[in-house]
């Protein structure tokens, strides 16, 4: 049985003060939740100030990146012991905004994730397509493509302790979010083509779902076998907002 998991993204958002509110509040809010992993993914500046504020609270804190080098004369770049110092358990790896505007490609991202593993932080990789790619057709190669580099780099274990997440990019932030059906399909995609190296590890795989989630449509979404929790954008930023779509994922349990 793979435990749900919900991950607030709260991508370039907010200020150091907002983001200390919000995670005491979602810290509060979760104390009552059981059977759900909750974590909050702030910027990188924000890190310690929301560790401190999530106190002794079972919430989780991620990264939305990380460098695939250890360390070193690397301006700019913050690296996986960074991550775990200030007490990381996840890192989010080729988040489609990184793919797209920071130009990173399937194989850099292969790298961040190996990098993440080997330091023992838990990876979310994501992937997904855009609309065109969809329209053609394309779904499954574009995923594969981006799955691949990960899978041969890491080879037959690659996703023990490990995650995907797939966010559709014509969904996220977009309001348009994929269907329940399409969801479980593409999840039950992603999950066999890791099952075609290790059916064992690909069983116990969280896959999550991204892309305008909210607290009214999250139970559809979790309903579904392949479909683990989610990772919130914009949702994620409303500590109410998002501990109702927590609830629904404490609901499939
Ligand atoms: O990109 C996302 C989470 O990583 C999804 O964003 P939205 O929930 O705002 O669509």
């Amino acid at each position: 049985m793979r435990k749900p998991i919900v991950a607030g993204n709260w991508k370039m958002h907010g200020t150091l003060e907002s983001a200390r509110s919000l995670a005491a509040e979602v810290a509060a809010a979760a104390g009552s939740t059981t059977g759900v992993e909750v974590v909050v993914i702030p910027p990188f500046v924000h890190l310690h100030a929301v560790r401190n504020a999530l106190g002794e609270s079972a919430v989780q804190l991620g990264a939305q990146d990380v460098s695939p080098r250890e360390e070193g004369a690397h301006t700019g770049e913050v690296s996986t012991r960074m991550l775990r110092d200030i007490g990381c358990r996840y890192v989010l790896c080729g988040h489609s905004e990184r793919r797209q505007y920071q130009a990173e490609s399937n194989e850099l991202v292969a790298q961040k994730f190996m990098a993440a593993r080997r330091a023992g932080l838990l990876p979310v990789l994501c992937v997904g397509e855009s609309f065109e790619e969809r329209e053609r057709g394309e779904t499954e190669q574009v995923l594969r493509a981006q799955l691949d580099p990960v899978l041969r780099l890491g080879g037959p274990a690659t996703f023990e302790k490990a995650l995907l997440a797939y966010e559709p990019r014509w969904a996220i932030g977009t309001g348009k979010t994929a269907s329940p059906e399409q969801a479980q399909d593409v999840h039950r995609f992603l999950r066999s083509e890791v099952a075609a190296f290790s059916a064992t590890i690909a069983d116990l795989l969280p896959v999550l779902y991204g892309g305008s989630v909210k607290a009214a449509n999250a139970a559809e979404l979790f309903s579904q076998p392949d479909v683990d929790g989610g990772l919130i954008g914009g949702a994620s930023l409303i500590a109410t907002e998002f501990m109702g779509i927590v609830a629904a994922a404490a609901g499939r349990t």
